[in-house]
């Protein structure tokens, strides 16, 4: 095709991604971001004609999405709590569960003073959003990852926000006490990978997603290496599995028999988010 407008290319690539079975609404994102447009914008520049260079990428990306590949990842970016933040396939794209998660803490906490640990920070979703909205928190963002580390590190830098980055397996590397300590480490169990959509198993990072134990090993791991990391009336949040309710708040309630152990659900209803309050 030549001189393809805005309007053309968004109207192949809704027929291709069809024709392959695929989220439809991905055409006007991937074109979006790519372009850096708005809704607003994207129709403002409708009948505009794209680059070659332009049409090129956009047609690479749209087979590229049919192919299974995620859109944020072929973007380079994502959105989280109003933040764009930068992606790869070293990381973990940040989910809208996770922003319950954000949100749950934000209620619980006024108080401008608080020291916040985010563990297995993946693009810093949770700590530099937490960071974002209560910029006064100090707050240190740590992962096993140093692929990973190294992209919450831009992305703070993209944020303009100041945190403490630590690598270290859970709680090993980790000095000092918190008020917050937040999780959403790897918990699905490696027998679930059958279940599991084919693009978040081909291209999302085997060290993000998967844990041993039925995916319970890292909360009882956690479990057994906060104590020393807890500052009075301490809280941790953690975002588990949707059938994790019961074996993660018998794990903590063992670990800590004075704590108060609260299971929350998401939007959908279902058991997603666990608070242990000490
Ligand atoms: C499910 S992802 C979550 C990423 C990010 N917090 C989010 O919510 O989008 C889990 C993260 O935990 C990290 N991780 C896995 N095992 C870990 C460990 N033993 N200690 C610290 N981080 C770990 C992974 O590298 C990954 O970044």
């Amino acid at each position: 095709m030549d001189n393809v407008t805005v309007f053309k290319a968004q109207k192949w690539a809704f027929s291709f991604i069809a024709e392959h079975q695929k989220e439809t609404s991905a055409a006007e994102l991937l074109l979006q971001g790519q372009m850096n447009w708005s809704t607003t914008e994207m129709l403002v520049h409708y009948q505009d004609v794209l680059s070659q260079e332009q049409w090129a990428l956009f047609k690479a990306n749209v087979i590229k999405y049919c192919q299974g590949w995620p859109a944020q990842y072929l973007l380079g970016k994502a959105n989280f709590f109003g933040l764009e933040l930068k992606v790869t396939e070293d990381t973990l794209i940040p989910r809208q569960e996770t922003e319950e998660l954000v949100e749950w803490i934000l209620a619980d906490h006024k108080n401008p003073e608080l020291t916040v640990l985010d563990i297995g920070t993946g693009t810093g979703a949770i700590g530099l959003s937490l960071k974002t909205e209560r910029p006064t928190w100090q707050v240190t963002l740590s992962d096993i990852s140093p692929k990973a580390l190294a992209i919450a590190k831009e992305n703070q830098a993209r944020l303009n926000v100041t945190t403490t980055l630590v690598e270290s397996d859970l709680l090993t590397n980790i000095v000092g006490t918190f008020d917050v300590i937040v999780s959403n480490p790897p918990y699905i169990a490696t027998d679930e990978a059958d279940l599991m959509d084919e693009s978040v198993l081909k291209h999302e990072p085997k060290t993000a997603l998967f844990a041993p134990d039925n995916g319970l090993y890292l909360y009882k791991q956690l479990a057994k290496q906060l104590t020393g990391h807890l500052r009075p009336h301490a809280t941790l949040y953690l975002e588990i599995g949707f059938k994790q309710a019961k074996a993660v708040t018998e794990i903590f309630a063992q670990e800590f028999p004075h704590a108060t152990v609260q299971v929350k659900q998401d939007i959908t209803g279902h058991d997603r988010m666990v608070k242990v309050s000490f």
